[in-house]
């Protein structure tokens, strides 16, 4: 595939995403504050350059191609307006309504007016990141998974406003690096977050309140319901900070008292223990990581 595609923000998600549509053929611009220094490109071509060399022992259709073709295709720069040749264009950023709808007017301005504006926000409704805009026919929901690199499908939020044009340009995106489109219409979580932040939340409860331990909890859900993976590693996979800033999100767009944060998320962010990224949360992990490497008691890759 050719062509170039935006990426706004480096985080878990964003480095994760840069990396598939690389791998894909696609030129990447990643957007992040954090690459306005010398040290910090070099920080973030170091993490992604990790992630590559372990992605590639996990996908061997790609084994055959260097990791520094891969990095070649990727661009980095600290300012949205690199993102003026970008056909397509998927925003990373924290959770947080306000700095997102702040980055959507700001795409809205400098992208090409036939740019799909994406977002891979976990919670927030699309219609509402469509209304910063003046294209809310070109703005779409791609929530990956993460790792990225490692799930297959994404759940597309198509919201009242977004043509049949945005969502089959999706659709034929995702295809074109190996993943498939799942939709969905529009609403605070979606489907996937409006179920298991409660789960998340609750079982944070049930451990908090004594009723039994993390593994306890996660052992449940593996051995008598077979899931692959409990609720608590999965939050630590995705972030303890941004489940409560997600759970907030769902707070505020329902108005449901069920997604009111409990204390012992808030907490645990308090004092630090993040999950997977800060090496501690729920469980413990070997070293602070970004999605691939295996945690303390074997590989964990389910996540929303
Ligand atoms: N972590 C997960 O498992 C997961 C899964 C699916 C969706 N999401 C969603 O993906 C989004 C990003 O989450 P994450 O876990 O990657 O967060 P993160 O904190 O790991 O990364 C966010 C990145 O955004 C950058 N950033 C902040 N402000 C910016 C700006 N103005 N312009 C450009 N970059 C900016 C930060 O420097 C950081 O690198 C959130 O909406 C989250 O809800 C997360």
């Amino acid at each position: 595939m050719s062509g170039t595609v935006g990426v706004v923000g480096a985080g878990t998600m964003g480095l994760g995403i840069a990396q598939c549509l690389a791998e894909g053929g696609y030129d990447v611009v990643v957007v992040d504050p954090a690459a306005g220094s010398a040290a910090g490109v070099a920080a973030l071509l170091a993490r992604l350059r990790t992630e590559l060399r372990q992605a590639q022992l996990l996908t061997p259709h790609r084994v055959g191609e260097p990791v520094a073709r891969v990095i070649e295709r990727i661009s980095w720069t600290d300012r949205a307006a690199g993102l003026d040749r970008a056909g397509y264009v998927i925003e990373c950023v924290p959770e947080r309504i306000p700095l997102k709808e702040r980055i959507f007017a700001e795409l809205d301005a400098v992208c090409s007016p036939s740019a799909v504006l994406a977002s891979v926000t976990s919670a927030i409704p699309i219609d509402r990141l469509a209304a910063s805009t003046r294209r809310p026919d070109l703005v779409i929901g791609t929530h990956f998974m993460n790792p990225a690199p490692l799930r297959d499908s994404v759940e597309v939020v198509r919201a009242p406003r977004t043509s049949a044009d945005t969502l089959q340009r999706t659709l034929d995106l995702l295809a074109s690096i190996d993943k498939t489109g799942i939709v969905v219409t529009d609403g605070p979580g979606f489907v996937i977050n409006r179920v298991l932040m409660l789960t998340v939340n609750e079982a944070a409860e049930v451990v908090g309140q004594g009723n039994a331990d993390a593994a306890t909890v996660d052992r449940l859900f593996r051995d008598c319901l077979g899931h692959s993976t409990g609720p608590l590693r999965t939050a630590d996979l995705i972030g303890l900070d941004t489940v409560v800033d997600t759970l907030l999100v769902l707070l505020e767009c329902t108005g449901d008292p069920r997604f009111r944060p409990g204390r012992t998320l808030l907490e645990l962010v308090r004092s630090g223990r993040c999950g997977r990224k800060t090496g501690r949360g729920f469980h413990q992990y070997p070293r602070p990581v970004n999605g691939l490497a295996a945690p303390t008691g074997g590989m964990s890759t389910t996540d929303g």
